[in-house]
């Protein structure tokens, strides 16, 4: 069973042949998650996602999966002990993307600080006890002393303790995609670059069809279905109007920004939450993630294309400043910075709150005159529970038509690649099986980190070294190219650096050394002609120069 861009056209012929119950527009991690439940309950489920998956806001964000500790200042009690819980489920269902760990706050006394030592205290406590941690991860609490031994260089001046509390490191993309996947082995019909552009409505003016472009081709489609979600987060809008039931605008995407630099320069050993000193109610994530740091986020309103949200002088000035204020012998510039994302948060207007970091991360599930269900804002870590919660709307739609399906508990259903014995014993995972690949000629770090990346999908991988060999680079790129083509539906050369591997935003260099051997390896494996190799070789060259900030570099 393949997930390849042969699977794609097949999809697309099935999709545009026979009605599906369910068709799902977005594939970000909340349409992935809603695919998955669907396809679990045996439900005839589609998904079109009109970039690559996670095109979106699902490969920007902060790559944690995390409660919101900060959210408990603005007493969103409920939305954190509903996120919170979550990170344990996902860490379970998704051991090679999702690891645990202690995370730093620390305390200082300076104006607009969040928690003081005491206020640190009882806020850590309230996010253990409503993320029901375990006891061997229970918070505690530090002074500054304690701090400086495990983060020399955070600032010295102001610090009067430190609080150290569990939360998770992720990658957006990868658990996307691994959702995605998961939600295919389980029947659903998956296609990415599919646009949904219009709709087609019964005699009782209900959503009966999408009109769907493939982008690749522009060829236009009808998908026929019982019951559509739109799922396409901050374009949520966007996707709605142009029907006669459109109940005006709900979204308030704000855009949000991260750097990335080099470790050396801000040497971190452990994920650091921190008011951002410019007393503004903000609070940035300091993350090392391999050989690198990176840092994030603003939060300010957006307006613009969606697809590429810009990142601009002001973001950078005050990233740096707020970095530069809070460690020590840290003095990060521009040319520091080695790449970068930005992404746009689906939030839901508050007309009671012009504070972008005070309007509240929960979702809105609603269903307009036509039966178009909209399932609007939320966090990448509740993406489970908001299927849970899109279903209850789905279920109720499906009865009017007099159709009826079987629960699941998706809390039981580990993602594709995720199906170890013992998912709390992932390291042994990988120490029992990175041998075949040292058996096949890899060093023993890359065959490590294929484990480590492709979890229990390794042995799919290894299937795959014969065509691997046949590319012209380092064996460990082969096999990952080999696999994305093979079994992760990739179609271009960004969704393999960007989204199927990190190295866009964690990597760059590699990105440029490898670039032309990777073209000429999809070009043979895809049957580009020699202008959609040119087209597809430009767009990469485009995205490299935009995310390493060229622009503002050359000035
Ligand atoms: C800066 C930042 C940091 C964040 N950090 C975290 C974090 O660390 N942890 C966490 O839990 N959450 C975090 N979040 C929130 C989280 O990233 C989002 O809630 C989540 O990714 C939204 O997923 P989604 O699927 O709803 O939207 P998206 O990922 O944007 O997916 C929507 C998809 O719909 C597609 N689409 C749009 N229109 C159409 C159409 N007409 N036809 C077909 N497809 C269409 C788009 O291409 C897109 O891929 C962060 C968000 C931001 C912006
Ligand atoms: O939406 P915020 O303000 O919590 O910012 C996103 C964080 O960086 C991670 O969720």
């Amino acid at each position: 069973m393949t997930f390849s861009a042969q699977t794609r056209k097949e999809n697309i012929n099935k999709l545009s042949s026979d009605q599906v119950d369910l068709l799902i527009i977005g594939g970000g991690i909340t349409g992935a998650g809603l695919a998955l439940h669907a396809a679990a309950r045996g439900i005839k489920v589609g998904l079109i996602e009109m970039q690559d998956f996670a095109g979106g806001t699902s490969s920007r964000s902060t790559k944690l999966v995390h409660g919101g500790l900060r959210y408990l200042k603005q007493f969103d009690v409920e939305l954190v002990s509903e996120v919170a819980k979550e990170r344990a489920v996902i860490g379970k269902n998704a051991p090679h993307i999702v690891q645990p760990g202690y995370m730093l706050m620390p305390v200082y006394e300076e104006p607009g600080a969040s928690f003081n030592a005491f206020t640190a205290e009882v806020v850590l406590h309230l996010y253990d006890y409503l993320a029901e941690t375990d006891e061997e991860w229970a918070h505690y609490i530090v002074d500054k002393e304690e701090v400086l031994k495990e983060e020399p260089h955070l600032k010295e001046e102001g610090l009067m303790a430190g609080g150290f509390y569990l939360d998770y490191t992720n990658d957006d993309a990868r658990l996307t995609i691994e959702t995605i996947k998961k939600a295919d082995e389980l029947g659903a019909i998956i296609t990415n670059y599919v646009k949904a552009e219009s709709f087609g409505y019964d005699e009782d003016g209900k959503i009966r069809t999408v009109r769907a472009m493939d982008t690749l081709n522009e060829e236009s489609f009808d998908i026929d279905a019982k019951v559509v979600v739109n799922a396409t987060g901050p374009w949520a809008d966007e996707t709605r109007k142009n029907r006669k039931a459109y109940t005006g605008g709900k979204m308030f995407p704000t855009k949000g920004v991260h750097f990335v630099v080099d470790h050396s320069k801000l040497p971190v050993s452990r994920t650091i939450y921190t008011d951002t000193g410019q007393e503004d109610n903000r609070m940035v994530f300091i993350i090392p993630r391999g050989n690198k740091t990176y840092f994030g986020t603003t939060d300010t309103p957006f307006e613009g294309a969606y697809e590429d949200p810009s990142i601009t002088q002001e973001d950078i000035d005050y990233l740096l400043q707020t970095i530069n204020h809070r460690f020590d012998g840290v003095s990060l510039t521009l040319d520091d910075i080695e790449s970068s994302w930005a992404g746009l948060r689906p939030l839901i207007k508050d007309e009671n709150n012009d504070d972008p970091s005070g309007i509240s991360r929960g979702h809105e599930i609603f269903t307009e005159e036509d039966g178009l269900i909209t399932i609007a804002g939320g966090k990448l870590t509740d993406y489970r529970r908001m299927a849970e919660d899109a279903f209850e709307v789905i279920d109720k739609a499906f009865e009017e038509l007099n159709v009826r399906f079987d629960q699941v508990d998706t809390k039981t259903i580990p993602l594709s690649g995720g199906d170890v014995e013992n998912p709390f014993a992932f390291q042994t995972f990988i120490d029992q099986h990175s041998q075949d690949g040292t058996d096949a000629g890899l060093d023993q770090t890359d065959a490590r980190f294929l484990v480590d990346w492709y979890g229990t999908n390794i042995f799919k991988v290894y299937e795959l070294l014969g065509k691997a060999r046949s590319f012209d680079m380092p064996l460990k790129d082969a096999l990952q190219l080999a696999y994305g083509l093979e079994h992760e539906m990739i179609l271009s050369p960004e969704d393999f650096f960007e989204r199927r591997t990190d190295s866009i935003f964690f990597n760059i260099d590699r990105v440029i050394e490898l670039k032309e051997s990777v073209i000429d390896a999809m070009q043979k494996e895809l049957g580009w002609s020699e202008e959609e190799k040119e087209n597809w070789s430009a767009h990469l060259d485009e995205r490299v120069r935009e995310v390493s900030l060229e622009e503002y570099k050359n000035k």
